[in-house]
């Protein structure tokens, strides 16, 4: 399988621009809060890691990952000069397509909030089979979505930063 024994979170092989300068929402998911707190950790530790200022990262929780996209969309709404917002929760499977669901508007909802103000949406949000699954992948031996998620809101801000000229 493709993720085999990977960290799907080595970016040893590739640049991460400076965040400096950068703002940055980050919308939590309360929903499986064990796992969504160890994404934030990571995405917290790497905006800082790579130079965002404390000052400039804003965190709020939502009840679950549904809510996540509506989260996007009220900070972009009400936070200044915001640069990007970065989303994380955690969806397990459970008895029924209620997951199904869910994945999709999340996934849908944030690329729609992407879209309506021209801001980089980070779809930070795992949707795994089964709980050891999520373990792996929030500071696992499949490294953290966390970290993931908080360089691609960097590389974005970057790109974004780079044709606004
Ligand atoms: N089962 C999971 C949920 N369910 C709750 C929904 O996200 C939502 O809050 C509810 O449907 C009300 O709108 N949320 C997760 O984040 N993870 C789950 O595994
Ligand atoms: C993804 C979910 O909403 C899920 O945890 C709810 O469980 P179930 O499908 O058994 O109701």
């Amino acid at each position: 399988m493709a993720t085999q024994l990977k960290n799907l979170s080595d970016f040893s092989n590739t640049t991460v621009p400076s965040g400096a300068g950068f703002k940055f929402g980050i919308v939590v998911a309360e929903w499986n809060a064990g796992i969504t707190n160890a994404l934030y950790q990571g995405a917290y530790q790497s905006l800082l890691t790579h130079g965002v200022a404390e000052d400039d990262i804003f965190t709020y929780a939502v009840p679950g990952s549904f809510e996540l996209t509506s989260g996007a969309d009220l900070l972009l709404k009400n936070i200044p000069k915001l640069d990007g917002v970065i989303t994380l929760g955690c969806v397990i499977q459970g008895e029924t397509r209620h997951f199904d669901f869910i994945c999709d508007a999340v996934a849908n909802g944030v690329s729609n909030v992407a879209i309506k103000y021209s801001k980089p949406v980070i779809f930070g949000v795992l949707t795994t089979d089964n709980q050891q699954q999520a373990e792996d992948r929030a500071g696992g031996k499949h490294g953290n979505k966390g970290d993931e998620a908080a360089i691609t809101a960097i590389k974005m801000a970057d790109l974004a930063k780079q044709l606004n000229f």
